[in-house]
């Protein structure tokens, strides 16, 4: 048994005016205050966020990331942010992949594979987002699209230390809707036999498979507690610290 540490992490997508840092401090103060959780814990708040958030964190055990990098070196590429500059500016992860920049920006997985790569390339983990439209699910090809996900989006050079891999079906994503913990175990138990095939099983079974889609206070036990299953990837309910440090509670 792969001992894997459960990582919960808020993804304050394009959230947060200056104000919000509040927020953190309120969360700060409860990871202070109350029994401390056995899991990491990080916060991607909004680019413009990112250097505030990173002093401001400086001192707890809330890591700060990034929510998209490009997969290009620093250069002439207007309104991009490298690898490099969110890992010098004191993020230690960033989230690739995800739906929203795959939806709204056309990212392949070939792209966000890509950028995983620049990520580590630059000393980041890289948190790669993978899930299932409601039409494909509708039509039973989640285990197929997650798979196909994977294979293209992760790069051969994940390691359990550089990589996390994040299941979020699109359907569930700010929608109150989440799959049956039933459904959790088996989308996380073929992703874990993807990753042990690929990979091996020191790496396969050491990578960590995050849930997110509508993860609340309510519901975050009985998705943490799911096989496979080793922290949360939250939007919403990130924003607000009580919320947060309620879905953290999972872990205490
Ligand atoms: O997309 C998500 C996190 O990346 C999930 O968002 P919600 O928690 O708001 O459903």
């Amino acid at each position: 048994m792969t001992d894997r540490r459960p990582l919960v992490a808020g993804n304050w997508k394009m959230n947060g005016l200056s104000a919000a840092a509040a927020e953190l401090d309120a969360l700060a103060k409860a990871l202070a205050d109350r029994p401390a959780p056995a899991c990491d814990v990080m916060i991607a708040p909004p680019f413009t966020l990112l250097a505030p958030f990173v002093a401001a964190a400086s001192g707890t055990p809330i890591a700060i990331g990034g929510q998209d990098c490009s997969h290009l070196e620093p250069g002439a590429h207007t309104g991009d942010i490298a690898a490099v500059m969110l890992r010098d500016i004191g993020a230690t992860s960033v989230i690739v992949g995800h739906s929203e920049r795959r939806q709204d920006h056309h990212e392949t997985d070939d792209l966000v594979r890509l950028k995983a790569e620049a990520a580590h390339e630059a000393g980041l983990v890289a948190i790669v987002c993978i899930g299932e439209t409601e039409p494909e699910r509708d039509r039973d090809q989640t285990l197929n699209v997650v798979t196909t996900q994977l294979a293209g989006s992760v790069p051969d050079a994940a390691t359990a230390d550089n990589t996390i891999i994040a299941y979020e079906p699109v359907w569930a994503i700010g929608t109150g809707r989440t799959p049956t913990a039933a459904d959790v175990a088996t989308v996380h138990g073929t992703i874990r036999e993807v990753l042990v095939e690929r990979f091996g099983e020191d790496i396969g079974n050491g990578l960590r498979i995050l849930y997110g889609g509508s993860v609340k206070p309510a519901n975050a036990g009985e998705l943490m507690a799911v096989a496979n299953v080793d922290g949360a990837l939250v939007g919403g309910a990130s924003l607000k610290a009580a919320d947060f440090d309620g879905i953290i509670d999972a872990y205490r």
